[in-house]
Protein backbone atom coordinates (compact mmCIF):
# COMPACT_ATOMS: atom_id res chain seq x y z
CA UNK A 1 0.00 0.00 0.00
CA UNK A 2 1.84 3.12 -1.17
CA UNK A 3 2.30 6.34 1.39
CA UNK A 4 3.33 9.91 1.38
CA UNK A 5 7.32 9.65 1.47
CA UNK A 6 7.52 12.92 1.74
CA UNK A 7 9.68 12.62 5.39
CA UNK A 8 11.06 9.43 4.78
CA UNK A 9 15.23 9.55 5.31
CA UNK A 10 17.29 6.75 4.72
CA UNK A 11 20.52 8.40 6.38
CA UNK A 12 21.03 9.50 9.76
CA UNK A 13 20.90 13.21 11.04
CA UNK A 14 24.17 14.59 12.55
CA UNK A 15 25.37 18.01 13.00
CA UNK A 16 22.66 19.15 10.27
CA UNK A 17 24.15 16.35 7.66
CA UNK A 18 22.74 13.24 6.54
CA UNK A 19 24.93 10.83 6.26
CA UNK A 20 25.16 6.95 6.00
CA UNK A 21 26.56 5.08 8.72
CA UNK A 22 31.14 4.81 8.37
CA UNK A 23 30.46 0.70 7.22
CA UNK A 24 27.78 1.59 4.70
CA UNK A 25 25.95 -1.49 6.71
CA UNK A 26 21.97 -0.47 6.78
CA UNK A 27 19.26 -2.16 8.58
CA UNK A 28 15.93 -3.10 7.13
CA UNK A 29 12.78 -1.43 8.30
CA UNK A 30 9.57 -3.91 7.79
CA UNK A 31 5.95 -2.77 7.63
CA UNK A 32 4.51 -5.13 10.30
CA UNK A 33 0.70 -4.95 8.05
CA UNK A 34 2.37 -6.64 4.88
CA UNK A 35 5.85 -7.97 5.90
CA UNK A 36 7.43 -6.09 3.25
CA UNK A 37 10.39 -4.03 3.17
CA UNK A 38 9.53 -0.27 3.67
CA UNK A 39 13.45 0.98 2.90
CA UNK A 40 16.84 0.99 5.25
CA UNK A 41 18.45 2.92 7.75
CA UNK A 42 22.37 3.10 8.42
CA UNK A 43 23.43 0.85 10.96
CA UNK A 44 25.61 3.18 12.96
CA UNK A 45 28.22 2.51 16.15
CA UNK A 46 30.32 4.42 18.30
CA UNK A 47 32.21 6.80 16.01
CA UNK A 48 29.00 8.04 14.37
CA UNK A 49 27.21 8.16 18.16
CA UNK A 50 30.45 10.24 19.71
CA UNK A 51 30.07 12.66 16.09
CA UNK A 52 26.60 13.25 17.00
CA UNK A 53 27.75 13.87 20.70
CA UNK A 54 30.23 16.27 19.57
CA UNK A 55 27.54 17.70 17.56
CA UNK A 56 25.11 18.64 20.37
CA UNK A 57 27.76 19.48 22.60
CA UNK A 58 29.23 22.06 20.13
CA UNK A 59 25.39 23.30 19.79
CA UNK A 60 24.67 23.24 23.50
CA UNK A 61 26.32 27.14 24.30
CA UNK A 62 24.75 28.89 21.63
CA UNK A 63 21.19 27.24 22.48
CA UNK A 64 21.31 27.26 25.88
CA UNK A 65 22.18 31.51 25.37
CA UNK A 66 18.87 31.91 23.51
CA UNK A 67 16.31 33.44 25.47
CA UNK A 68 13.40 31.32 26.43
CA UNK A 69 11.25 33.14 24.19
CA UNK A 70 13.48 32.38 21.17
CA UNK A 71 14.03 28.43 21.79
CA UNK A 72 9.51 29.06 22.56
CA UNK A 73 9.26 30.41 19.43
CA UNK A 74 11.34 27.79 17.46
CA UNK A 75 9.35 25.03 19.16
CA UNK A 76 6.18 26.68 18.46
CA UNK A 77 7.05 26.57 14.93
CA UNK A 78 8.48 23.22 14.84
CA UNK A 79 4.71 21.99 16.34
CA UNK A 80 2.92 24.29 13.65
CA UNK A 81 4.90 22.14 11.02
CA UNK A 82 4.22 18.69 12.47
CA UNK A 83 0.75 19.89 12.57
CA UNK A 84 0.72 20.98 9.19
CA UNK A 85 2.56 17.66 7.60
CA UNK A 86 0.22 15.68 10.17
CA UNK A 87 -1.17 13.30 7.06
CA UNK A 88 2.40 12.53 5.99
CA UNK A 89 3.40 11.62 9.13
CA UNK A 90 1.00 10.35 9.94
CA UNK A 91 1.06 7.84 7.15
CA UNK A 92 5.06 6.86 7.63
CA UNK A 93 3.92 6.24 11.33
CA UNK A 94 1.53 3.42 10.01
CA UNK A 95 3.87 2.01 7.60
CA UNK A 96 6.66 1.29 9.75
CA UNK A 97 4.39 0.84 13.39
CA UNK A 98 0.87 -0.39 11.83
CA UNK A 99 -1.45 1.56 14.28
CA UNK A 100 -4.40 2.45 12.65
CA UNK A 101 -4.83 5.52 11.05
CA UNK A 102 -6.39 7.39 13.41
CA UNK A 103 -4.73 6.51 16.21
CA UNK A 104 -1.25 7.56 14.47
CA UNK A 105 -2.85 11.24 13.51
CA UNK A 106 -3.66 10.98 17.77
CA UNK A 107 -0.18 10.44 18.63
CA UNK A 108 1.40 12.69 16.38
CA UNK A 109 -1.48 15.48 17.24
CA UNK A 110 -0.24 14.33 20.88
CA UNK A 111 3.66 15.02 20.40
CA UNK A 112 2.86 18.43 18.75
CA UNK A 113 0.53 18.99 21.80
CA UNK A 114 3.89 17.95 23.99
CA UNK A 115 6.21 20.27 22.41
CA UNK A 116 3.64 23.06 22.47
CA UNK A 117 3.37 22.49 26.03
CA UNK A 118 7.02 22.82 26.96
CA UNK A 119 7.38 26.13 24.85
CA UNK A 120 4.81 27.42 26.69
CA UNK A 121 6.84 26.18 29.98
CA UNK A 122 10.18 27.81 28.83
CA UNK A 123 9.30 31.08 30.18
CA UNK A 124 8.53 29.61 33.55
CA UNK A 125 11.92 27.98 34.35
CA UNK A 126 11.81 30.60 37.46
CA UNK A 127 14.57 30.62 40.37
CA UNK A 128 14.67 31.69 44.33
CA UNK A 129 16.07 34.75 46.28
CA UNK A 130 15.96 33.10 49.54
CA UNK A 131 16.74 35.50 53.02
CA UNK A 132 20.04 35.70 53.96
CA UNK A 133 21.22 34.23 57.06
CA UNK A 134 24.63 36.49 56.61
CA UNK A 135 24.36 40.63 56.72
CA UNK A 136 25.30 41.66 53.48
CA UNK A 137 25.46 38.36 51.40
CA UNK A 138 22.75 37.64 48.69
CA UNK A 139 21.50 34.24 48.12
CA UNK A 140 20.50 33.43 44.69
CA UNK A 141 18.91 29.80 42.87
CA UNK A 142 19.14 29.44 39.42
CA UNK A 143 17.94 26.83 36.82
CA UNK A 144 20.30 25.71 34.54
CA UNK A 145 20.10 23.16 31.30
CA UNK A 146 21.98 19.68 31.91
CA UNK A 147 23.50 19.93 28.92
CA UNK A 148 23.53 17.33 26.25
CA UNK A 149 21.09 14.89 26.22
CA UNK A 150 20.90 11.04 24.63
CA UNK A 151 17.31 10.03 24.30
CA UNK A 152 16.57 5.81 23.46
CA UNK A 153 12.91 5.50 22.76
CA UNK A 154 10.83 2.75 21.82
CA UNK A 155 9.13 1.24 18.75
CA UNK A 156 5.00 1.89 20.05
CA UNK A 157 4.84 5.39 19.82
CA UNK A 158 7.54 6.48 17.51
CA UNK A 159 6.47 10.28 17.28
CA UNK A 160 4.97 11.22 20.73
CA UNK A 161 8.16 9.11 22.68
CA UNK A 162 10.43 11.32 21.46
CA UNK A 163 8.48 14.67 21.59
CA UNK A 164 7.75 14.21 25.62
CA UNK A 165 11.48 13.87 25.89
CA UNK A 166 12.55 16.72 23.10
CA UNK A 167 10.37 18.74 24.26
CA UNK A 168 11.46 19.53 27.97
CA UNK A 169 14.95 19.34 26.40
CA UNK A 170 14.44 22.72 24.19
CA UNK A 171 12.49 24.36 26.36
CA UNK A 172 15.36 24.12 28.73
CA UNK A 173 18.03 24.55 26.48
CA UNK A 174 19.18 21.29 26.62
CA UNK A 175 20.54 19.60 23.05
CA UNK A 176 19.98 15.89 22.09
CA UNK A 177 21.17 12.91 20.26
CA UNK A 178 18.27 10.87 19.48
CA UNK A 179 18.22 6.66 19.19
CA UNK A 180 14.42 5.36 18.10
CA UNK A 181 13.35 1.61 17.75
CA UNK A 182 15.73 0.08 15.17
CA UNK A 183 11.51 -1.29 14.30
CA UNK A 184 10.52 2.45 14.00
CA UNK A 185 13.63 4.97 12.53
CA UNK A 186 11.42 6.78 9.87
CA UNK A 187 9.04 8.64 12.67
CA UNK A 188 12.26 9.62 14.31
CA UNK A 189 14.13 10.75 11.72
CA UNK A 190 11.59 13.02 10.31
CA UNK A 191 12.18 15.29 13.00
CA UNK A 192 15.63 16.02 11.76
CA UNK A 193 13.68 17.00 8.45
CA UNK A 194 11.16 19.08 10.30
CA UNK A 195 13.94 20.82 12.47
CA UNK A 196 15.78 21.80 9.33
CA UNK A 197 12.53 23.47 7.83
CA UNK A 198 11.99 25.22 10.78
CA UNK A 199 15.69 26.17 11.65
CA UNK A 200 16.44 24.81 14.60
CA UNK A 201 19.94 25.58 14.80
CA UNK A 202 22.66 22.56 13.77
CA UNK A 203 23.63 19.86 15.98
CA UNK A 204 20.73 20.75 18.57
CA UNK A 205 19.31 17.74 17.52
CA UNK A 206 20.61 14.71 16.46
CA UNK A 207 19.04 11.19 15.08
CA UNK A 208 20.89 8.06 14.34
CA UNK A 209 20.02 4.91 14.23
CA UNK A 210 21.98 1.31 14.38
CA UNK A 211 23.86 -0.85 16.92
CA UNK A 212 21.67 0.05 20.28
CA UNK A 213 23.59 -1.79 22.88
CA UNK A 214 26.92 0.14 21.37
CA UNK A 215 25.13 3.46 20.83
CA UNK A 216 23.89 3.03 24.50
CA UNK A 217 27.06 2.43 25.91
CA UNK A 218 28.66 5.67 23.74
CA UNK A 219 25.83 7.36 25.47
CA UNK A 220 26.44 6.45 28.74
CA UNK A 221 30.15 6.63 28.70
CA UNK A 222 31.21 9.60 26.79
CA UNK A 223 31.71 12.58 29.28
CA UNK A 224 29.85 15.35 27.07
CA UNK A 225 27.17 13.88 27.50
CA UNK A 226 25.47 14.78 30.89
CA UNK A 227 21.92 12.81 30.59
CA UNK A 228 20.26 9.81 29.51
CA UNK A 229 16.33 9.39 28.93
CA UNK A 230 15.06 5.98 27.96
CA UNK A 231 11.93 4.87 27.05
CA UNK A 232 11.54 0.89 26.87
CA UNK A 233 11.29 -2.39 28.70
CA UNK A 234 12.49 -2.49 32.51
CA UNK A 235 15.21 -5.14 31.07
CA UNK A 236 17.07 -2.73 28.67
CA UNK A 237 16.05 0.13 31.31
CA UNK A 238 18.11 -1.11 34.15
CA UNK A 239 20.91 -1.97 31.64
CA UNK A 240 21.27 1.75 30.77
CA UNK A 241 20.63 3.29 34.47
CA UNK A 242 23.46 1.02 35.61
CA UNK A 243 25.59 2.19 33.45
CA UNK A 244 24.86 6.09 33.28
CA UNK A 245 24.89 5.91 37.03
CA UNK A 246 28.67 4.45 36.88
CA UNK A 247 29.39 7.44 34.41
CA UNK A 248 27.71 10.03 36.79
CA UNK A 249 24.97 11.22 34.02
CA UNK A 250 21.23 12.18 35.09
CA UNK A 251 18.41 9.28 34.13
CA UNK A 252 15.24 9.54 33.63
CA UNK A 253 13.46 6.36 33.00
CA UNK A 254 9.98 5.46 31.32
CA UNK A 255 9.80 0.93 31.66
CA UNK A 256 7.08 -1.14 31.64
CA UNK A 257 4.06 -2.09 33.03
CA UNK A 258 1.61 -4.60 33.80
CA UNK A 259 -2.12 -2.20 34.64
CA UNK A 260 -4.60 -3.65 36.95
CA UNK A 261 -7.73 -2.52 35.60
CA UNK A 262 -10.33 -2.99 38.76
CA UNK A 263 -14.55 -2.89 38.27
CA UNK A 264 -16.73 -3.30 41.51
CA UNK A 265 -19.96 -4.10 41.28
CA UNK A 266 -21.33 -0.60 41.58
CA UNK A 267 -19.51 0.64 38.47
CA UNK A 268 -21.52 2.03 35.24
CA UNK A 269 -21.28 -1.27 33.38
CA UNK A 270 -21.11 0.45 29.86
CA UNK A 271 -18.23 2.53 31.13
CA UNK A 272 -16.70 0.11 32.89
CA UNK A 273 -16.68 -2.03 29.75
CA UNK A 274 -15.66 0.94 27.43
CA UNK A 275 -12.89 1.53 29.28
CA UNK A 276 -11.25 -1.49 29.26
CA UNK A 277 -11.34 -1.76 25.97
CA UNK A 278 -9.98 1.70 24.94
CA UNK A 279 -7.25 0.83 27.91
CA UNK A 280 -6.77 -2.95 26.61
CA UNK A 281 -7.23 -2.71 23.05
CA UNK A 282 -5.61 0.69 22.24
CA UNK A 283 -2.54 0.27 19.87
CA UNK A 284 -3.61 -3.39 19.49
CA UNK A 285 -2.50 -3.93 23.42
CA UNK A 286 1.11 -2.09 23.05
CA UNK A 287 0.95 0.17 25.18
CA UNK A 288 3.07 0.53 28.22
CA UNK A 289 -0.27 1.86 30.21
CA UNK A 290 -2.70 -0.69 29.01
CA UNK A 291 -4.75 -2.84 31.13
CA UNK A 292 -2.90 -6.21 31.59
CA UNK A 293 -5.01 -8.03 34.27
CA UNK A 294 -8.42 -6.77 34.51
CA UNK A 295 -10.15 -7.93 38.21
CA UNK A 296 -13.95 -7.88 37.93
CA UNK A 297 -16.16 -8.28 41.27
CA UNK A 298 -17.85 -11.46 41.74
CA UNK A 299 -21.51 -9.96 41.40
CA UNK A 300 -21.03 -8.07 37.87
CA UNK A 301 -18.24 -10.24 36.65
CA UNK A 302 -20.60 -12.72 34.08
CA UNK A 303 -22.18 -9.49 32.91
CA UNK A 304 -18.61 -7.36 32.68
CA UNK A 305 -17.76 -10.74 30.26
CA UNK A 306 -20.71 -11.28 28.32
CA UNK A 307 -20.74 -7.14 27.71
CA UNK A 308 -17.47 -7.12 26.85
CA UNK A 309 -17.21 -10.19 24.27
CA UNK A 310 -20.08 -8.40 22.67
CA UNK A 311 -18.50 -5.50 22.43
CA UNK A 312 -15.39 -6.86 20.88
CA UNK A 313 -16.62 -8.87 18.21
CA UNK A 314 -18.89 -5.68 16.90
CA UNK A 315 -16.32 -3.04 17.50
CA UNK A 316 -12.49 -4.20 16.63
CA UNK A 317 -11.76 -5.09 13.28
CA UNK A 318 -7.94 -5.93 12.63
CA UNK A 319 -6.44 -4.64 9.08
CA UNK A 320 -4.16 -2.55 7.39
CA UNK A 321 -4.00 0.84 9.39
CA UNK A 322 -4.15 2.42 5.96
CA UNK A 323 -7.60 0.89 5.30
CA UNK A 324 -10.39 2.95 6.28
CA UNK A 325 -12.39 1.15 9.23
CA UNK A 326 -9.41 -0.91 10.68
CA UNK A 327 -9.30 -0.44 14.30
CA UNK A 328 -6.81 -3.13 15.14
CA UNK A 329 -3.73 -2.88 13.48
CA UNK A 330 -0.62 -5.71 13.82
CA UNK A 331 1.43 -6.15 16.59
CA UNK A 332 5.32 -5.54 15.36
CA UNK A 333 6.43 -8.63 14.85
CA UNK A 334 6.55 -12.49 15.17
CA UNK A 335 7.81 -12.26 18.76
CA UNK A 336 4.83 -10.58 19.88
CA UNK A 337 2.66 -12.98 18.83
CA UNK A 338 5.09 -15.67 19.72
CA UNK A 339 4.83 -14.09 23.72
CA UNK A 340 0.90 -13.10 23.31
CA UNK A 341 0.55 -17.19 22.29
CA UNK A 342 2.60 -17.86 24.88
CA UNK A 343 0.43 -15.61 27.72
CA UNK A 344 -2.72 -17.08 26.31
CA UNK A 345 -1.60 -21.25 26.34
CA UNK A 346 -0.37 -20.85 29.78
CA UNK A 347 -3.67 -19.33 31.14
CA UNK A 348 -5.79 -22.13 28.99
CA UNK A 349 -3.48 -24.76 30.53
CA UNK A 350 -3.75 -23.49 34.14
CA UNK A 351 -7.72 -23.08 33.80
CA UNK A 352 -8.85 -19.98 31.93
CA UNK A 353 -11.32 -20.57 29.61
CA UNK A 354 -11.24 -18.65 26.09
CA UNK A 355 -14.20 -17.08 24.94
CA UNK A 356 -13.29 -14.51 22.43
CA UNK A 357 -10.60 -14.96 19.70
CA UNK A 358 -7.20 -16.38 20.02
CA UNK A 359 -6.01 -16.66 16.70
CA UNK A 360 -3.54 -14.81 14.33
CA UNK A 361 -5.62 -12.83 11.96
CA UNK A 362 -5.32 -12.88 8.29
CA UNK A 363 -2.41 -14.88 6.22
CA UNK A 364 -0.15 -11.34 5.89
CA UNK A 365 1.72 -9.21 8.20
CA UNK A 366 1.42 -10.40 12.03
CA UNK A 367 -2.47 -9.49 12.90
CA UNK A 368 -3.64 -11.34 16.49
CA UNK A 369 -7.40 -11.49 17.25
CA UNK A 370 -8.61 -9.47 19.79
CA UNK A 371 -8.76 -12.32 22.44
CA UNK A 372 -10.71 -12.92 25.85
CA UNK A 373 -9.82 -15.24 28.56
CA UNK A 374 -11.92 -15.64 31.64
CA UNK A 375 -10.78 -17.52 34.83
CA UNK A 376 -7.64 -16.01 34.82
CA UNK A 377 -5.32 -16.42 38.13
CA UNK A 378 -2.67 -15.28 39.66
CA UNK A 379 -0.30 -17.84 38.91
CA UNK A 380 -0.79 -17.42 35.22
CA UNK A 381 1.95 -15.87 33.14
CA UNK A 382 -0.50 -12.98 32.47
CA UNK A 383 -0.68 -12.05 35.75
CA UNK A 384 2.99 -11.62 36.35
CA UNK A 385 4.62 -10.83 32.95
CA UNK A 386 3.91 -7.41 30.69
CA UNK A 387 1.56 -9.08 27.60
CA UNK A 388 1.93 -6.21 25.13
CA UNK A 389 -0.83 -7.80 22.76
CA UNK A 390 -4.40 -7.89 22.24
CA UNK A 391 -5.18 -10.23 24.98
CA UNK A 392 -7.46 -9.20 27.83
CA UNK A 393 -7.66 -11.77 31.14
CA UNK A 394 -10.61 -11.08 33.09
CA UNK A 395 -9.82 -12.70 37.00
CA UNK A 396 -12.35 -12.62 39.42
CA UNK A 397 -12.67 -10.86 43.40
CA UNK A 398 -14.61 -10.78 46.22
CA UNK A 399 -13.68 -7.48 48.48
CA UNK A 400 -12.30 -4.56 48.25
CA UNK A 401 -9.35 -5.04 49.89
CA UNK A 402 -8.56 -8.15 48.00
CA UNK A 403 -8.82 -6.09 45.02
CA UNK A 404 -5.87 -3.72 46.02
CA UNK A 405 -3.92 -6.44 47.79
CA UNK A 406 -3.81 -8.52 43.95
CA UNK A 407 -3.40 -5.75 42.19
CA UNK A 408 -0.29 -4.23 43.85
CA UNK A 409 1.15 -7.92 43.88
CA UNK A 410 3.70 -6.43 41.38
CA UNK A 411 7.02 -5.21 41.14
CA UNK A 412 5.32 -2.89 38.28
CA UNK A 413 4.19 0.34 39.10
CA UNK A 414 3.00 2.50 36.40
CA UNK A 415 -0.65 2.40 35.51
CA UNK A 416 -3.81 1.26 37.12
CA UNK A 417 -7.42 1.91 36.67
CA UNK A 418 -10.68 1.09 38.82
CA UNK A 419 -14.26 1.85 38.01
CA UNK A 420 -16.32 2.33 41.21
CA UNK A 421 -19.87 5.10 42.11
CA UNK A 422 -18.72 5.17 45.76
CA UNK A 423 -17.26 8.47 46.19
CA UNK A 424 -15.52 6.84 49.68
CA UNK A 425 -14.25 4.19 47.61
CA UNK A 426 -12.51 6.26 45.18
CA UNK A 427 -10.22 7.97 47.61
CA UNK A 428 -9.84 5.14 49.52
CA UNK A 429 -8.63 2.90 46.43
CA UNK A 430 -6.37 5.64 44.91
CA UNK A 431 -4.35 6.41 47.55
CA UNK A 432 -3.83 2.30 48.02
CA UNK A 433 -2.72 1.72 44.85
CA UNK A 434 1.07 1.75 44.30
CA UNK A 435 1.38 3.31 40.85
CA UNK A 436 2.20 6.86 39.19
CA UNK A 437 -0.72 6.93 37.16
CA UNK A 438 -4.66 6.15 38.26
CA UNK A 439 -7.20 6.36 36.07
CA UNK A 440 -10.65 6.37 37.86
CA UNK A 441 -13.58 5.59 35.81
CA UNK A 442 -11.57 6.44 33.15
CA UNK A 443 -9.50 3.83 30.63
CA UNK A 444 -7.27 6.43 29.01
CA UNK A 445 -5.82 9.45 30.67
CA UNK A 446 -2.33 10.35 29.20
CA UNK A 447 -1.82 14.19 28.33
CA UNK A 448 0.53 16.45 28.28
CA UNK A 449 -0.20 18.46 30.97
CA UNK A 450 -0.03 15.96 33.69
CA UNK A 451 3.13 13.98 35.03
CA UNK A 452 3.64 10.64 33.20
CA UNK A 453 5.45 7.80 35.46
CA UNK A 454 6.14 4.91 36.98
CA UNK A 455 7.22 3.59 40.45
CA UNK A 456 9.04 0.42 41.11
CA UNK A 457 9.94 -1.43 38.37
CA UNK A 458 8.08 1.07 36.00
CA UNK A 459 10.87 3.42 36.44
CA UNK A 460 11.69 7.18 37.45
CA UNK A 461 11.18 10.48 36.61
CA UNK A 462 7.99 12.46 35.32
CA UNK A 463 7.98 13.64 31.30
CA UNK A 464 4.95 15.93 30.53
CA UNK A 465 3.39 18.56 33.13
CA UNK A 466 4.90 21.38 34.58
CA UNK A 467 7.12 18.54 36.49
CA UNK A 468 8.71 16.98 33.38
CA UNK A 469 11.16 20.36 33.23
CA UNK A 470 12.94 19.56 35.98
CA UNK A 471 14.76 16.51 35.10
CA UNK A 472 16.68 18.61 31.99
CA UNK A 473 17.80 21.05 34.96
CA UNK A 474 20.43 21.62 37.18
CA UNK A 475 19.73 23.96 40.43
CA UNK A 476 22.49 26.49 41.21
CA UNK A 477 23.15 28.12 44.47
CA UNK A 478 24.85 31.10 44.15
CA UNK A 479 25.95 33.80 47.42
CA UNK A 480 27.15 36.70 46.79
CA UNK A 481 29.23 38.75 49.25
CA UNK A 482 31.44 41.53 48.86
CA UNK A 483 28.43 43.97 48.31
CA UNK A 484 29.54 46.17 51.60
CA UNK A 485 26.79 46.93 54.55
N1 LIG B 1 6.83 3.91 30.51
C1 LIG B 1 6.63 4.38 29.29
O1 LIG B 1 6.36 5.58 29.07
C2 LIG B 1 6.74 3.46 28.12
C3 LIG B 1 6.33 3.92 26.87
C4 LIG B 1 6.44 3.05 25.78
C5 LIG B 1 6.96 1.76 25.93
N2 LIG B 1 7.35 1.35 27.16
C6 LIG B 1 7.85 0.00 27.34
O2 LIG B 1 8.75 -0.35 26.27
C7 LIG B 1 8.64 -1.74 25.99
C8 LIG B 1 8.35 -1.94 24.52
O3 LIG B 1 9.25 -1.19 23.74
P1 LIG B 1 10.52 -1.88 23.08
O4 LIG B 1 10.23 -3.30 22.72
O5 LIG B 1 11.04 -0.95 22.06
O6 LIG B 1 11.54 -1.92 24.33
P2 LIG B 1 13.09 -2.26 24.28
O7 LIG B 1 13.58 -2.00 25.63
O8 LIG B 1 13.34 -3.58 23.65
O9 LIG B 1 13.70 -1.16 23.27
C9 LIG B 1 13.57 0.20 23.56
C10 LIG B 1 14.73 0.95 22.93
O10 LIG B 1 15.93 0.49 23.51
C11 LIG B 1 16.85 0.09 22.52
N3 LIG B 1 17.69 -0.96 23.09
C12 LIG B 1 17.45 -2.29 23.14
N4 LIG B 1 18.46 -2.92 23.78
C13 LIG B 1 19.34 -1.95 24.16
C14 LIG B 1 20.59 -1.94 24.87
N5 LIG B 1 21.14 -3.07 25.33
N6 LIG B 1 21.22 -0.76 25.05
C15 LIG B 1 20.67 0.39 24.59
N7 LIG B 1 19.50 0.46 23.92
C16 LIG B 1 18.86 -0.71 23.72
C17 LIG B 1 15.99 -0.33 21.36
O11 LIG B 1 16.72 -0.28 20.15
C18 LIG B 1 14.89 0.72 21.43
O12 LIG B 1 15.33 1.90 20.80
C19 LIG B 1 7.51 -2.27 26.86
O13 LIG B 1 8.03 -2.85 28.03
C20 LIG B 1 6.73 -1.00 27.23
O14 LIG B 1 6.04 -1.12 28.45
C21 LIG B 1 7.25 2.17 28.27
O1 LIG C 1 3.20 3.12 25.66
C1 LIG C 1 3.35 4.08 26.35
C2 LIG C 1 2.75 5.40 26.03
O2 LIG C 1 3.28 6.30 26.97
C3 LIG C 1 1.27 5.31 26.03
S1 LIG C 1 0.46 6.84 26.05
O3 LIG C 1 -0.01 7.11 24.68
O4 LIG C 1 1.43 7.88 26.47
O5 LIG C 1 -0.64 6.71 27.00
Amino acid sequence: MSFDKTFMKETVFIAGAWTAADSKDSIDVINPATGETIGTVPNCGRAETARAIDAAHAAFAPWKAKTAGERAGLMQKLADEIMANIDALAELLVTEMGKPLAEAKGEITGGANYIRFFAEEARRVYGDIIPSPWAGKKIMVTKEPVGVVGAITPWNFPNSMIARKLGAALAAGCTMVIKPSELTPFSALAYGVLAEKVGIPTGVINVLTGDAPVIGAEMCENPKLRKMTFTGSTRVGKLLASNAAGHMKKISMELGGNAPFIVFDDADLDAAVAGAIASKFRNSGQTCVCANRIYVQSGIYDAFAAKLKETVEAELIPGNGMSAGSTQGPVIDDRAISKITDHLQDALSKGGTLISGGERAGTAGTFFQPTIVTGATSDMKIAREETFGPLAALFRFETEEEAIQLANDTEYGLACYFYTQQLGRVFRVMEALEYGLVGVNEGVITTEVAPFGGVKDSGMGNEGSKYGLDDYLNIKYSCIGGLGQ
